[in-house]
């Protein structure tokens, strides 16, 4: 048997978040993003995508702030989306398993997805890439 776990409430979340920000901050191409660029305040920020995520995961509004303006200033290209996205993955799949491990990844390639349209990356109109 394998040591991963379903996603099953708010403790999960918060390892899967501090996981991937671990993961983030360790990347030489979107650390500095994060550190430089945005000087990002990681105790101020990791709480609110825990909530972010507890939100999308299991539909418990605790979450309440708007999530794309804050990429508008960040000259982000496609290659930082599929980089985040390719952490991401990795991130859920070294140690969850299960629906909501699925629901995760999802959700997070829709987000990207949506936020690329908006920003001009991706063409509109080609539709969400849902599993
Ligand atoms: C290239 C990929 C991305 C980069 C470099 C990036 C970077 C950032 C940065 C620098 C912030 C600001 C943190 C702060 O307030 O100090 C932020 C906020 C946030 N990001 Fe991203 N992001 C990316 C993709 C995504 C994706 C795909 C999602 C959703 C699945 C997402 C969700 C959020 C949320 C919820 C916030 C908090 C907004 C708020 O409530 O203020 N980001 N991101």
């Amino acid at each position: 048997m394998e040591n991963k776990t379903e996603i099953k409430g708010r403790t999960e979340v918060e390892l899967l978040v501090n996981n991937f920000y671990d993961r983030v901050n360790q990347d030489p191409m979107l650390s500095p993003i994060f550190n430089v660029q945005a000087q990002v305040n990681w105790p101020a920020h990791l709480p609110n995508m825990y909530d972010f995520w507890e939100t999308l995961l299991f539909g418990r509004a605790v979450y309440k702030g708007f999530p794309f303006p804050k990429h508008t200033t960040l000259n982000l290209r496609a290659e930082h989306f599929d980089r985040w996205l390719e952490l991401f993955n990795q991130t859920v799949d070294a140690d969850f398993t299960g629906l909501l491990a699925e629901e995760a990844k999802n959700k997070a390639l829709n987000i990207a997805t949506v936020f690329q349209m908006r920003l001009g990356l991706k063409p509109v109109g080609l539709g969400i890439v849902a599993k």
